[in-house]
């Protein structure tokens, strides 16, 4: 039987991408006798499919908006939805993916990326032959039986990448995934990336304080203000795909970084200006 590969399309039927809505969310914590306001008033309205950044100043609650797309946090009030039903527990069809790995030391790098296939009972030699496949496309072809400590930052945070797509998910919600990463290794990684996305369509929203990481990725930038965050730009990325490594050495590309460096500036600076 000839093997299977992910150029050949999917091994299991793709679930269609995934649109999110945030409608008016807040979000307060409260600790050590003290509130502290992350999210203030925040909607967008991510459509199936796109590739969206979420940049802005630390502590402006990226991480938090993050969270509540994926269940795993609720807002103090307002409502984020997925398919237009309310978000109120993780959702199967959702891949994550953060800037620590988080892979099992005892296991190999093909029972990492099987672990979500393990949890949802769902392994089998499909599910195996799509863990080689992406492991092939993420350039760690061979590295099945490696243990992570054998592996480079880079190499680990590739294994938690595909272990984020194996299910075939129709969201991808990634935290600064490649922050840790030297700028050689994240520029591979987001090419990478992008072509795992183009191949398997998906809806990603993707947490990075990096602006050239984020237009470079993005069909469109979310740039949020100051603590409490709230959504002060949208900023289209009009280049044109599918995007390679010779985009970045293009005035295209260095203006679309200056818009949004600029946005971003009067973010931080608490000013409301250059929305759209
Ligand atoms: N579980 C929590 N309990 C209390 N406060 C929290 C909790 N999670 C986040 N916060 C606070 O909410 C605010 C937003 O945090 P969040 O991690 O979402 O920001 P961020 O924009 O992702 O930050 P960074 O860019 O530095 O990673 C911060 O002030 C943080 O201290």
């Amino acid at each position: 039987m000839a093997t299977r590969t992910l150029a050949d399309g999917p091994a299991r039927a793709t679930a269609a991408p995934s649109a999110i809505t945030a409608r008016a969310v807040t979000k307060t914590f409260e600790g050590k006798g003290k509130l502290v306001h992350a999210l203030s008033d925040v909607d967008l309205e991510i459509e199936a499919g796109q590739f969206v950044s979420l940049i802005g100043p630390s502590g402006c609650g990226k991480s938090t908006l993050l969270k509540m797309i994926a269940g795993l946090l609720t807002p103090s009030t307002g409502t984020v939805s997925i398919d237009g039903a309310t978000v109120t527990e993780p959702l199967p069809q959702i891949g994550v993916a953060f800037q620590k790995p988080t892979l099992l030391r005892w296991r190999n790098v093909l029972d990492n990326i099987c672990l979500p296939l393990d949890i949802d009972g769902t392994r089998n030699a499909e599910g195996e032959a799509r863990a080689v496949d992406l492991l092939g496309l993420m350039g760690l072809a061979g590295f099945e039986k490696h243990h992570p400590k054998e592996l480079s930052g880079g190499m680990e945070q590739r294994v938690a990448i595909a272990r984020s797509l194996i299910t075939q998910p129709s969201l991808l919600l990634m935290d600064e995934p490649f922050g840790a990463l030297d700028e050689f290794t994240r520029e591979d990684l987001n090419d990478e990336l992008l072509r795992v996305w183009q191949h398997e369509p998906k809806t990603v929203v993707f947490v990075t304080h990096s602006i050239s990481e984020a237009v470079f990725l993005s069909d469109r930038v979310v740039v949020m203000s100051a603590r409490p965050g709230r959504v002060h730009a949208n900023i289209p990325v009009e280049l044109p795909r599918p995007r390679e490594r010779a985009l970045r050495n293009t005035p295209e590309f260095y203006e679309a970084i200056r818009h949004v460096r600029a946005v971003l500036d009067d973010a931080r600076l608490g000013e409301r200006k250059g929305e759209h």
